[in-house]
């Protein structure tokens, strides 16, 4: 797992840690790493033009002290101050590298020549959005078309919360220290970031537990339910899905499909005649109960491990009384979509559930899930929204988008890294359902079944894309290819 700690917490960390060690050597150190990355995004670091982009406080120090480095290489380092404040320290010694200072009249132009930025504007420091000067430099950088490498995070990005207010530096390269930062992890501060390379500065032993994680694929492979040699199918798992009406019959097929195709012992149809048909004419291999349209909770079946329920079932009354049965008893449920809607009515019926529950619901089903919420708000602090929720529900909460994360009470919380924007497509998250649903049938705890059930449905979409639109379909088709891929980094094949 990578790791990602707030703010408050670093400062902490890096408190202790720099009372045991000489002054200046955590910022020698990360200025070391900084450099190490730099010279690797440029073709050749002699002759070479770095701009600097310097910050008040000790992000900007790290840039001086690494335009220095580069500077002893041959590089021709300029640095182009924010405002009037500069690392003292870390400005003398550009200047004894041969590097310089230069004023705003040359800013812009120094910039957009550059064959790489350096972004030290604000690190964790940073509160709200950039002021005006940094803004504007954070723009040079931006159209100036040169690679751009940030120090520590994106200055403009908010560390803890990924929320980017006003102008925020795009960078190709982030270079973080001692630990990740949530804002690191979490959309729209993970779309600023590009490819974010961790520089150990020694901060791990004094560390207390992750405010967030992102897994590799070997943690996901460390936690796939694999069938033993004494499995059956109902020791695999028996799923339970109640997707899908009259009006929505691809919601059913999609969820069933992408249970099956994540490795379940049985996965149980329940719903209308006419939906039941359409499902077993795709999945021969489900099993199907036909619910009367006036009986609605009479026959639920209940040898079950686990229960999907949402996925395009209507507001009507007889879906808010499956919910309401399913909810009742004591087995894992899924809760999805419509029900998700009818749950914003009457939140104690997961509120007052000591069985697991995991919750997916996009930012705008979340919104009902939160009254007073809108659903840009949502999007734009998704970390803390979908926290709230899990802590508010006392379950865990799976929240859909362009960064999906998961939160439960008590534990950290996790961003998931695989998401592609090619999921956003409709049924895509019935898919997610459907595939999250079986590792929740298989075993896994909520939390396990909703971080390995949105790795390996972004991996999947990343898989099906061959240069064409990806639909749900070919989301479904592309898991097992997904599962084999995440079984290998996990060194299980
Ligand atoms: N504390 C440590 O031990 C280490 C810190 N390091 C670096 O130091 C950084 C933190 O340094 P600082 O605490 O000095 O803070 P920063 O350098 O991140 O930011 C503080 C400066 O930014 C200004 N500022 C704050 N919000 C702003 C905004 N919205 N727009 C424009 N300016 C804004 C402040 O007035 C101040 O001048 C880390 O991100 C990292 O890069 C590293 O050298 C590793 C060791
Ligand atoms: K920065």
């Amino acid at each position: 797992m990578r790791e990602a700690h707030t703010v408050d917490t670093v400062r902490r960390a890096e408190g202790a840690l720099m009372a045991r060690l000489p002054e200046g050597a955590l910022m020698r150190r990360a200025a070391a790493g900084l450099a190490a990355v730099a010279a690797r995004m440029l073709p050749r670091v002699y002759g070479a033009r770095v701009a600097l982009l310097v910050g008040g406080g000790d992000n900007g120090g790290d840039a001086l002290y690494a335009g220095a480095t580069l500077a002893r290489r041959g590089a021709a380092v300029r640095a182009v101050p924010a405002g009037p404040r500069v690392h003292e320290a870390g400005l003398a010694a550009l200047r004894a590298a041969g590097g310089r200072l230069v004023g705003a009249e040359e800013a812009e132009g120094e910039i957009s020549a550059a064959d790489l930025v350096i972004d030290g504007l604000v690190g964790i420091g940073g509160r709200g959005g950039l002021r005006a000067s940094h803004a504007v430099l954070a723009g040079y950088a931006t159209r100036s078309g040169a690679p751009v490498l940030a120090v520590d995070l994106p200055s403009g990005v908010d560390a803890d919360t990924g929320a980017v207010e006003g102008e925020a530096v795009h960078a190709d390269v982030t270079v973080t220290f001692g630990t990740h930062k949530p804002g690191l992890f979490v959309d729209p501060g993970a779309g600023h970031a590009g490819v974010v390379e961790f520089v150990d500065i020694g901060l791990g032993p004094e560390l207390p537990a992750p405010r967030l994680c992102a897994p590799r694929a070997d943690d996901i492979a460390a936690l796939l339910p694999r069938p033993g040699v004494e499995s059956d199918k109902y020791r695999r798992g028996v799923l339970a899905v109640a997707a899908g009406s009259g009006r929505y019959r691809g919601a059913a097929v999609l969820a069933v499909g992408g249970a099956l195709r994540a490795g379940v012992g049985m996965v149980r149809y329940i719903g209308q005649e006419s939906v039941a048909a359409e499902v077993i004419r795709h999945w021969p291999e489900a099993v199907a109960s036909v619910l009367e349209p006036t009986d609605p909770a009479g026959r639920l079946p209940t040898h079950v491990g686990a229960w999907v329920i949402g996925p395009g079932r209507g507001l009507h009354p007889a879906a808010e009384v499956e919910l309401e049965t399913v909810l009742a008893g004591d087995r894992p449920v899924l809760v999805d979509a419509d029900a998700i809607t009818l749950l914003g009515r009457r939140p104690h019926l997961v509120r007052d559930r000591t069985a697991p529950t995991l919750l997916t619901p996009h930012a705008g089903e979340l919104a009902r899930l939160l009254p007073g919420t809108e659903r840009d708000d949502i999007e734009a602090r998704r970390l803390e929204h979908a926290t709230r929720a899990a802590e508010e529900y006392g379950c865990t909460v799976l929240l859909k988008g362009s960064t999906t994360v998961i939160a439960e009470p008590g534990a950290p919380a996790v961003a998931n890294p695989t998401g592609t924007p090619l999921l956003a497509t409709a049924g895509s998250g019935d898919v997610l359902s459907g595939l999250s649903g079986a590792l929740l049938a298989g075993g896994l705890t909520p939390g396990a079944a909703a971080m390995c059930g949105a790795f390996l449905h972004g991996l999947a979409g990343r898989l099906a894309h061959d240069g064409a639109p990806v639909s749900a379909s070919d989301l479904i088709g592309a898991i097992p290819a997904a599962v084999r891929l995440v079984e290998e980094a996990g060194g299980r094949r």
